[in-house]
């Protein structure tokens, strides 16, 4: 387990928090593609793909550190719900909508790697979730002897619960240790039927950042970084398990009163 802290950044509007994380992913870039020519990435429902459109279609310098070279991403989803492609409450269709559709040709194409739609009105979604884990392994070459996926950066969201991916306070999939993909049957924010990239997968990514803006987030951030209590909530678990890793891009609404450390850059 992680001990060095997360780094809780703030801005005064999303649209501040958008020009600093257009930075970081990109920083986050050119060090993946400096490691293995490839940006593996995941990604996350809610609010998180407008934000991620925001900060990738800005206008940049045109300078290489500057431009998203996406013909070199593989985009993964941290988690997905039961549902076709094209309905209204997939992640996918989410970032299709706000990022995918919009990209520049010249910027490439990412390879992006959804769920297999044939499964998604399966009773139980165990075998999305083992197909999602077999795509995994594919792409990330993944021997008997792999035990994780080292995604070069995972994007989160923070649910006003203290949920992160599928990943709800209190279930029993919290515990899980083996599988790198999992099924939720039960989630308390509809759809009910998902999967979502479990713990170990999220902490053991090079760089681990949550987006989380609004007055709606205040409480939980307090429970989160502030208390006691807090520490079991799956945000707060990535926290620790993924310590220094983790940058928190937050509005100043949704860290109010929030006493731990924060800045305003990285
Ligand atoms: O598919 C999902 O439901 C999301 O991945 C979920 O984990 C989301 O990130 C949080 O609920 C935060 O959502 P907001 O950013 O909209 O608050």
């Amino acid at each position: 387990m992680a001990t060095a802290q997360p780094n809780l950044l703030s801005f005064p509007s999303t649209d501040a928090l958008a020009e600093q994380l257009r930075p970081y992913v990109l920083r986050c870039q050119a060090a993946a593609l400096a490691r293995h020519d490839t940006f593996r990435i995941a990604v996350s429902g809610g609010s998180l793909p407008t934000v991620l459109a925001r900060a990738l279609l800005a206008p940049g310098n045109g300078s290489p550190d500057d431009t998203p070279q996406f013909d070199k991403w593989h985009i993964f989803f941290a988690d997905e719900r039961a549902v076709p492609l094209d309905h209204k409450d997939s992640n996918y269709l989410l970032l299709k909508d706000e990022l995918l559709s919009k990209i520049p040709a010249e910027l490439g194409a990412p390879t992006v790697h959804p769920i297999d739609e044939k499964h998604v009105h399966d009773d139980d979604p165990q075998e999305l979730a083992d197909l999602y884990q077999e795509d995994l392994m594919r792409s990330f070459a993944a021997k008997d002897s792999v035990k994780l996926p080292f995604f070069d950066l995972i994007l989160l969201g923070c649910g006003p619960d203290g949920h992160t991916c599928s990943l709800f306070p209190g279930h029993d999939l919290l515990r899980e240790k083996d599988a790198w993909v999992a099924a939720e049957s039960h989630s308390p924010k509809p759809p009910p039927k998902r999967i979502t990239l479990t713990l170990p997968v999220v902490t053991s990514a090079i760089n681990i950042a949550f987006v989380a803006t609004g007055a709606g987030k205040k409480d939980i951030m307090k429970a989160i970084f502030d208390t006691e209590e807090g520490r079991s909530l799956p945000s707060a678990l990535v926290n620790q398990g993924g310590g220094e890793k983790v940058c928190w891009f937050t509005d100043h609404a949704a860290v109010d009163g929030v006493s731990f450390p924060r800045r305003g850059n990285l």
